[in-house]
């Protein structure tokens, strides 16, 4: 292979000088400068979980049924999950989520998918490593992200997949990756996937969330919520590596096991524990509960719950955040900031803050390159 090196004696009036020899000149071979820069053998893939097109029922009801058909959300059989998904839950679900999704809908559209090219743009603002979204369900597919990346840079040998989640969970983190693995097996890319495993621990992330979280304590609180996603228990206990590990016993969180590569539970109170010793704030003026949950057995304390029950224990004043999110989205805009504060401040609360998502925060930024290396 000719190495750019060897090529930029080239430069100066290249383009005629090989144009006389009808050679096709090389998209990288600059003819402007001396400058030849390497054709770009490396790109970024972020990966979030996706929002429907539109707040049309119709495209509401095409998303959650793609969402609740995979079998790593909803892992019951399949003809099951038809059943339920299908027949119960969509029909009776679609129009209550068009109705909560136009609340927090964008001229632009979805908040989700907005932060995320936002992110997408103040990433590709400091680095000449090509950067593309892809969504879990809905658009844009990764499929999308591949030929649009392959289009632009036909000699892409890499795609650095990073998932959106700091947290592991078959629901989120898994299908992502399996999906886009998918994705990149029916067709013949020239280029590998490489998977940036989850970053819940990871000293950037944690003090881009610090920082983030910081401008908050100056003002006066009772307690500081992290509210994360819920998952179901069962769940936890199929991604156990051990078999023998996740949710035997009460403290098995804090217990070392190699089952905690792959923990949600172990994952979320880790980020909880980093960020809350490096903003300083003592374990009584804080806590963990879990959000939108969806049927029984899920993660306990239940956010909702909770949100009812601390005005009556005297925490009047409270700061909440959704960690399990980087971007802001459905589950923290209607659900925690719109529905959380009413449920709240109706139980007796005075003072309801949501802390937003780290979005476009510029450690975050920042720590997304240091993670990934772009
Ligand atoms: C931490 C990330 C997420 C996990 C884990 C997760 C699990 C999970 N979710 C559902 C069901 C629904 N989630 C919905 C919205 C939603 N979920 C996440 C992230 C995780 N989900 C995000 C970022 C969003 C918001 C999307 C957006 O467009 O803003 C919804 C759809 C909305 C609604 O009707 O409530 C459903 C349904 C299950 C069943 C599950 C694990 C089993
Ligand atoms: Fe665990
Ligand atoms: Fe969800």
């Amino acid at each position: 292979m000719i190495s750019v090196n060897s090529l930029s004696f080239l430069c100066h009036n290249t383009r005629s000088a090989m144009n006389a020899f009808l050679l096709p000149l090389p998209d990288y071979i600059c003819t402007h400068n001396n400058i030849m820069p390497e054709p770009t053998k490396k790109a970024l893939l972020l990966m979030n979980l996706g929002s429907p097109d539109s707040t049309e029922v119709s495209d509401v009801r095409r998303y959650l049924n793609e969402f609740l058909m995979d079998a790593r959300v909803i892992d019951i059989p399949y003809i099951l999950r038809t059943i339920l998904v299908k027949w119960l839950i969509v029909p009776k679900r679609a129009h209550n989520s068009a109705e909560a999704y136009r609340t927090i809908w964008t001229k632009e559209g979805s908040p989700l998918i907005v932060l995320t090219r936002q992110l997408q743009e103040a990433l590709q603002q400091q680095t000449s490593v090509p950067i593309e979204i892809a969504m879990r369900y809905g658009n844009p597919s990764p499929a999308q992200a591949y030929e649009r990346l392959l289009k632009a840079h036909p000699q892409l040998e890499e795609v650095i997949l990073l998932p959106l989640y700091p947290h592991y969970a078959m629901s989120s983190f898994e299908t992502a990756v399996e999906y886009a693995k998918k994705q990149l097996a029916e067709k013949s890319y020239p280029f590998k996937l490489s998977i940036i495993k989850p970053f819940y621990n990871e000293p950037h992330y944690i003090h881009a969330l610090a920082e983030n979280i910081r401008p908050w304590l100056a003002q006066e609180y009772d307690h500081i919520l992290f509210s994360y996603h819920g998952v179901p228990g069962r769940h936890i206990r199929k991604s156990d590596t051990t078999g023998c590990h996740c949710l035997q016993s009460a403290n098995c969180c804090e217990t070392p096991s190699p089952a905690h590569a792959t923990c949600y539970r172990h994952q979320v109170f880790e980020t909880t524990r980093l960020v809350t010793g490096e903003l300083g704030i003592p374990q009584d003026k804080y806590s963990i509960s879990f959000q939108s949950r969806l049927g029984k057995g899920w993660l306990e304390p239940f956010t909702d719950i909770r949100l009812t029950e601390m005005p009556k224990e005297g925490i009047k004043k409270l700061l909440i955040l959704c960690p399990a999110f980087v971007s802001d989205c459905l589950e923290t805009l209607e659900e925690i900031e719109g529905r959380g504060r009413e449920s709240f401040m109706n139980a007796g609360g005075e003072s309801y803050k949501m802390i937003p998502c780290l979005n476009t925060h510029p450690l975050w930024v920042q720590a997304v390159r240091e993670i990934t290396g772009v």
